[in-house]
């Protein structure tokens, strides 16, 4: 079976066609101008991935790396049926919900001699263990258990038969290449295959093998193992939230049709045609973001302290998502529930 298109290309042969989802040029220009002044902060660089999220290693070590790839691999759908009742992880005095529930109680685990990163300890968990590892302190537990049993223990198994139990052995592997580790994760871990159809198509998005390098050379600082060459080829990551916080901004739109089944909180399956324009045009409206924002800058003659890159944007906005839960409220995300993202 021929490969599918790549994330990038597959984003723009989707926008190109997409029929309810709609990229908005000025939205794109404001959102740009909204990340010019972020440009010289922390928000928009690599320091950020570690300074502004306590529950993120700070080491850059073999630990830290098999830390996010346990992560990055349960990387997946913690939406809750009504915003009110959702799972929480109490953790260090503070409650977290969402994708960093998942990393609260990753750390719940490590803190209580559960060594949960270690692929030896994964590979062979038993569903009641995952269930009591990533327990909720509220009456909601974490959507998709069982499907993040299943995924530990193909993931722990295929780690130790291919690289020795340690990611560290796959990222050395591509070389100092983004765009190889993309390809060992995806050929090596099913997880994280990622591809859909598109009028008779076959595209990708990768989205968790993405965040998974984007991560990786976030852990690293960027240094050693962790120096991709090609690391501005990585895109944005397809998930949820950017598509929402994209409308919110008015870098996206959709059409009423789309946004009245959407608001009546109608699920979408993954790789419905409409599940595909959103998550499509989300990754193609970033690069077209990205591009009008470093644009900005070289008018400005305002060299950013580091090179921006889509990883870089998609952090941010993913983080102004969080931090506009409020006001985004008016805003449904779409409700997919899949292994993916
Ligand atoms: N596009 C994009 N999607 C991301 C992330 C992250 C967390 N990563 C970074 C965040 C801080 C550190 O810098 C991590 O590196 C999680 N997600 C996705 O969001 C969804 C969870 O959302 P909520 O239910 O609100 O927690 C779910 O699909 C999850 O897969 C990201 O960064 N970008």
């Amino acid at each position: 079976m021929d490969a599918p298109l790549p994330p990038r290309e597959s984003a723009q042969f989707i926008a190109e066609r997409s029929r309810d989802v709609f990229i908005d040029g000025g939205g794109v220009r404001r959102v740009a101008e909204l990340l010019l002044a972020e440009a010289s902060g922390p928000g928009l660089r690599l320091e950020g991935w570690k300074a502004l999220h306590e529950l993120n290693p700070q080491a850059a070590d073999e630990a830290a790396v098999s830390w996010v790839f346990l992560t990055d691999t349960l990387n997946f759908s913690f939406w809750s049926e009504s915003d009110e009742h959702k799972c929480l992880v109490k953790y260090r005095g503070r409650a977290y919900s969402g994708y960093w529930a998942l990393c609260a109680a990753v750390h719940r685990a490590l803190d209580q001699g559960i060594p949960i990163t270690s692929a030896s300890y994964y590979a062979t968990v038993t569903l009641d263990e995952v269930r009591h590892i990533f327990r909720s302190d509220t009456e909601v537990s974490m959507p998709m258990m069982e499907e993040r049993h299943r995924i530990l223990n193909e993931t722990g198994t295929i780690l130790l038969e291919k690289f020795g139990g340690s990611f560290l052995n796959c990222v050395r592997k591509s070389e100092n290449s983004a765009q190889k580790l993309v390809s060992l994760v995806v050929e090596n871990f099913p997880s994280y295959r990622d591809v859909t159809q598109f009028e008779g198509k076959r595209v990708s998005f990768y989205k968790r093998a993405q965040i998974l390098v984007a991560d990786t050379w976030s852990v690293l600082e960027g240094k050693g193992d962790g120096c991709f060459t090609d690391i501005s080829s990585v895109t944005m990551f397809a998930d949820y939230r950017l598509p929402q916080v994209l409308v919110h901004l008015g870098a996206l739109k959709y059409s009423d049709e789309l946004l009245k089944k959407l608001r009546k909180g109608e699920m979408l399956s993954y790789g419905d045609r409409q599940e595909v324009e959103i998550r499509g045009c989300s990754l193609w409206c970033v690069e077209l973001i990205r591009d009008c924002l470093l644009e900005l800058i070289d008018r400005k003659s305002e060299k950013p302290n580091a090179e921006i890159n889509s990883i870089l944007l998609d952090y941010c906005l993913w983080d102004y998502a969080r931090d506009h839960r409020e006001d985004m409220k008016g805003i449904p995300f779409h409700r997919t529930r899949c292994i993916y993202y």
